[in-house]
C-alpha cells in the first residue's frame, strides 16, 4: 500500500504537486493519468525519497522510503527511462543490485528470463534499443520479489508484444495481491490494464475512483441512429420527449437515449433504420474532457483538435471544460522547454559500493541534484 497525505512539491515558486491525499491499494492495477507536467513523475519520486516533499507525507507499507530495511523487498520501481546505464552487461548490472541488497544470484537469472533479456543478458544496455533498457528496468524492479511495484510510463518503447506482455505481468502481479501503481499516456491500454484510476492536473487530484465510475461520470453516453428519413425521425422523437442532435455524416445522436426504445418508436413509426448503435465513451475522451482545463502545454493540430463531446457530466468538484476551442490530445502535447529527464531504469535503486558506475546517492534531493546536472 502506498499513502499520500497533503504530499506538496515546489520547485521556486513552482508547485509541482499540490496536496495529494490518496491511498494505492494492493490486489489492483491503479493507472496514474495526467497532461503533461501534471505532477506524476514527482510524485513517483517522492514516494521513492528521490525528492523532499516541501509539505506532507508519503509512505509505503506505513514508512518512509528511507526506513523501509529491505527496500528492494518492498518497493521496485522503473522510473521513465530516457538513457541506459551502459558500463556492465545487463547481468551485471542486476548483480551488482542484487549483492548490494542481499538478493541471491540465482534470482538475476530468474528476472531477465521473465523480461525476455536472457539472451542478450551478457551484453552491454548502452547498446540496447528503448524497448530493451523498459525491459532492463523492469529486470531491475522486480528483482526484490517486492509487494509494491511503480511504474512510470512501462510500455514506452515497447513493441505491441511488449506492451501485451507488460500489461499481462501487471495484471498477474495485482492477482498475486501486490499493489501496482502505473502511469501512461496511452489511454487506450490505460482502459485495458487498470481497474482503478487516480488522476490528476496541475497537481491536484482531479479523480480517485474506479475506471468503469470514472468513464461513466467523465462522458456522456449517446445512441447512434442512422435513417433515410431524418426528419421524420427527429420529429418522433422530439415529440417523445427524447433529444436528438445532428451528429457525423447525416446520422442523430440522441443524448442517454435508450436503443430499445428508439427502435420501437421507429417501427411504430415504420422509420426505416440503417443503423441504431449505443456509444460507449472512451478512457481517452473521459480523460480530455476531465483535464481540459489543467493542460499545461498545448499542442495545435492543423486544423484544430475536436474539443470533449458536449453534454458531458464532470465529476462534482473537478474543473469545468471551456465551452468550446480545441484541445490537444494528451498525447500531442508538447514537452515543457527543460522538462525534467528521468533517471535511467532501476535509477532508484542503491548503487553497488564502491561502484563508479553508479547513480548518484539516493535521499532527500536527489532528484533535484540529478535533474540540475542533467540540464546543464
Ligand atoms: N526539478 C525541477 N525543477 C523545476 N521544475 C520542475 C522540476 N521537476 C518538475 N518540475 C515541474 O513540475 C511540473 C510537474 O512535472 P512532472 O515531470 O512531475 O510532471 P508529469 O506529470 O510527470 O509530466 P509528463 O507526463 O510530461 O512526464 C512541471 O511543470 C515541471 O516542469
Amino acid at each position: 500500500m502506498i499513502e499520500l497525505r497533503d504530499l506538496t512539491k515546489r520547485y521556486g515558486d513552482k508547485t509541482a504537486v499540490d496536496g495529494l491525499s490518496f491511498t494505492v491499494r494492493p490486489g489492483t492495477v491503479t493507472g496514474f493519468l495526467g497532461p503533461n507536467g501534471a505532477g506524476k513523475s514527482t510524485t513517483m519520486r517522492m514516494v521513492l525519497g528521490l525528492d523532499a516533499p516541501t509539505r506532507g507525507d508519503v509512505r509505503i507499507e506505513g514508512k518512509h522510503y528511507g526506513e523501509l530495511k529491505e527496500p528492494l523487498n518492498s518497493i521496485g520501481a522503473l522510473l521513465e527511462a530516457k538513457g541506459v546505464h551502459g558500463g556492465r552487461s545487463a547481468y551485471n548490472h542486476l548483480l551488482c543490485m542484487a549483492q548490494s541488497n542481499g538478493i541471491p544470484e540465482r534470482r538475476v537469472g530468474e528476472v531477465l528470463e521473465m523480461v525476455g533479456l536472457h539472451d542478450v543478458a551478457r551484453k552491454r544496455p548502452k547498446g540496447f534499443s528503448l524497448g530493451m533498457g523498459q525491459r532492463l528496468g523492469i529486470a531491475s524492479a522486480l528483482l526484490g520479489d517486492p509487494r509494491i511495484l511503480m511504474f512510470d510510463e512501462p510500455v514506452n518503447g515497447l513493441d505491441p508484444e511488449g506492451i501485451h506482455w507488460i500489461r499481462t505481468l501487471m495484471q498477474h502481479l495485482a492477482r498475486e495481491g501486490r499493489t501496482v501503481f502505473v502511469s501512461s499516456h496511452l489511454m487506450s491500454e490505460m482502459a485495458q490494464t487498470a481497474e482503478h484510476l487516480i488522476v490528476i492536473g496541475q497537481g491536484k487530484l482531479l479523480a480517485d475512483t474506479s475506471m468503469s465510475q470514472f468513464i461513466a461520470e467523465n462522458s456522456r453516453t449517446h445512441v447512434r441512429v442512422r435513417t433515410p428519413e431524418p426528419q421524420r425521425l427527429l420529429d418522433v422523437l422530439t415529440t417523445e420527449g427524447l433529444r436528438p442532435a445532428a451528429g457525423a455524416q447525416g446520422a442523430l445522436e440522441v443524448d442517454g437515449g435508450d436503443a430499445a426504445r428508439i427502435g420501437e418508436l421507429a417501427a411504430a413509426h415504420r422509420i426505416v433504420l440503417h443503423e441504431l448503435s449505443p456509444q460507449r465513451a472512451s478512457l481517452e475522451e473521459a480523460f480530455m474532457r476531465l483535464t481540459a482545463q489543467s493542460v499545461e502545454y498545448h499542442g495545435h493540430a492543423p486544423g484544430g483538435v475536436q474539443a470533449p463531446p458536449e453534454g458531458a457530466q464532470v465529476a462534482p468538484g473537478a474543473p469545468q471544460p471551456p465551452p468550446e476551442g480545441p484541445q490537444a490530445p494528451p498525447g500531442g502535447t508538447q514537452a515543457p522547454p527543460g522538462a525534467p529527464q528521468a533517471p535511467p531504469p532501476g535509477g532508484q535503486q542503491a548503487p553497488p559500493p564502491g561502484d563508479p558506475q553508479g547513480p548518484p546517492p539516493e535521499g532527500p534531493g536527489w532528484g533535484e541534484d540529478w535533474q540540475r546536472r542533467r540540464r546543464r
